[in-house]
């Protein structure tokens, strides 16, 4: 029997969902349903008639492992392949990466001879950290802060500079609460299989899903790419899935239709919205989960509440646009741990990997200062109340005190994404098995997909899309 599946969330997520469920020929219709104007979620790039391209939220996507040969792949079915911007491991801002600490940019090593010396901010050779950490017992927890692993694995000074950054760019979140398990699972798979991090890493510890690379995905392997863009900003990815869907005779589309209620109906779900009803055999969730948690029906209240315990943090994005090349250095960017300064989580210098997307004309710098994350409420108050004015002052304060730039950018933009990075905080891997032992038991008709659950990268997303629509085979 043919039958019809709803995917509730427009993000990236859902699109993907759909785009694999159109090419599943056991499913007779699809009911796409997002609550905004647009497609595409958190991937939001401005074009402006100059030709300069400014991202609102992600930038770069890695090609590396199944998940990001699964994204090309996807690219390259979609046409998208000339719009395609590599950045090759040695373009500077691969090897270029800083942090902010004691009022100086420090770069990070990024050879042996970087790692064999003692290179501030950190008072000993990264080698000594590494060498220690192989004979360093193995965790006895079912799960462990990632701030705590790193300091019992590699020492505190690592801990509390080098990690606590990259949870802020990762996460915009807090080391001290984020769980190593569920943020960080090759490092934590690394230590129950080898014992060590580091032999883990050298020996392997376990093979990832099975994606053929397309011609694009192995040119990106054999051209050693670190990341990548397009022409037109990451927005091109969910205005090509849309103009795919559209194209497909059983794609129903609705933008600003906002999902009020669920009830589960027979063997399938009743999904109510403001003006309307639809009927569905299998719903698949691309929504938050905390969103997901409201529209359930009372029934439902225990995993409603396993899924409002997964948090989310907000973020305040501002793109600047400077005159000229006014950067003192040239690299990725820099973060900005906790200690130094709880606010500006940090800077990605923009024009450094894709200067394709500056204006076209006389040279630009364009920047993007992060702001928030999981210290939002605490440095700048309820979201509702705070201004875009403030977050901007911030912004050209830190990139005035950070890289010495005095001069007033040429232009500016504030986007402040609520609520855009879920939290696996501690013990996140157990509420996801309650969660999944709550759907099995009571055979509902739902799968969940998107941030919230398994990674929180665009590719991690995307292919959550389509592991759910290729798991309705013989399902639905
Ligand atoms: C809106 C802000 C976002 C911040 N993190 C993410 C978003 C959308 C999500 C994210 N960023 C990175 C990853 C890792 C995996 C991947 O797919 O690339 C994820 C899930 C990478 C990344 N982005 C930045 C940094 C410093 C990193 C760490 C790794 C690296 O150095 O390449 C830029 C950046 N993103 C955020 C902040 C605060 C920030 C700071 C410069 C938050």
């Amino acid at each position: 029997m043919q039958k019809t599946v709803a995917v509730l969330g427009g993000g990236i997520g859902g699109l993907s969902a759909c785009y694999h469920l159109s090419k599943n020929p056991q499913v007779s219709k699809i009911v796409l349903l997002e609550s905004s104007g647009r497609f595409g979620g958190w991937l939001h790039s401005t074009r402006r008639a100059d030709g300069a391209v400014f991202e609102h939220g992600p930038r770069g996507l890695r090609p590396n492992g199944a998940v990001g040969r699964n994204t090309l792949n996807m690219v390259s079915e979609l046409g998208l392949e000339k719009e395609v911007l590599p950045v090759t491991y040695d373009h500077v801002a691969s090897k270029n990466r800083f942090l902010y600490v004691g009022g100086q940019l420090h770069k990070m090593p990024s050879s042996l001879s970087g790692v064999v010396r003692t290179v501030p901010p950190f008072s000993r050779p990264l080698i000594l950290s590494v060498l220690k950490e192989m004979v360093v017992a193995r965790g006895e927890e079912e799960d462990e802060t990632v701030h705590s692993f790193v300091s019992r694995r590699l020492g505190a000074e690592l801990a509390d500079i080098a990690i606590d950054c990259l949870c802020r760019g990762v996460f915009a979140g807090d080391c001290r609460e984020l769980s190593v398990r569920s943020c960080f699972p090759l490092l934590f798979d690394a230590e129950r299989a080898r014992g060590s991090i580091v032999l883990g890493m050298m020996l392997g510890s376990g093979s990832g899903p099975d994606v053929p690379p397309s011609a694009l995905a192995s040119r990106a392997q054999r051209e050693r790419w670190a990341q990548w863009s397009l022409q037109k900003g990451m927005q091109m990815l969910p205005d090509a899935l849309e103009e795919w869907l559209r194209n497909g005779s059983h794609v129903q589309i609705h933008k600003h239709t906002a999902v009020k209620e669920l009830a589960t109906g027979g063997n399938g779900w009743e999904i109510k919205m403001e003006d309307g009803t639809v009927k569905a055999d299998h719903i698949i969730s691309a929504l938050p989960a905390h969103a997901l948690a409201s529209a359930l029906p009372p029934a439902a209240q225990p995993l409603s509440e396993q899924l409002r315990k997964i948090s989310m943090v907000t973020v305040a994005v501002v793109n600047l646009e400077y005159e000229g090349s006014i950067l003192p250095v040239i690299g990725f960017g820099h973060l900005i741990p906790s200690s130094e300064d709880r606010g500006v989580l940090g800077v990605v210098y923009d024009s450094v990997p894709f200067p394709e997307h500056n204006r076209t004309g006389a040279p630009t710098t364009r920047l993007t200062v992060m702001m928030g994350g999981a210290w939002f409420q605490e440095v700048f108050g309820s979201v509702e109340e705070v201004t875009e004015k403030c977050f901007l002052d911030r912004a050209t304060q830190a990139v005035s005190s950070h890289l010495r730039v005095s001069a007033q950018p040429l232009w500016s933009s504030v986007a402040i994404l609520k609520d855009c990075i879920p939290q696996y905080h501690l013990g996140h891997w157990k509420r996801l098995e309650n969660i999944r032992h709550y759907i099995g038991h009571h055979n509902l008709p739902l799968t969940l997909i998107g941030a919230s659950y398994d990674g929180v990268s665009v590719n991690d997303v995307i292919f959550s899309g389509r592991k759910a629509a290729q798991g309705l085979v013989g399902e639905v």
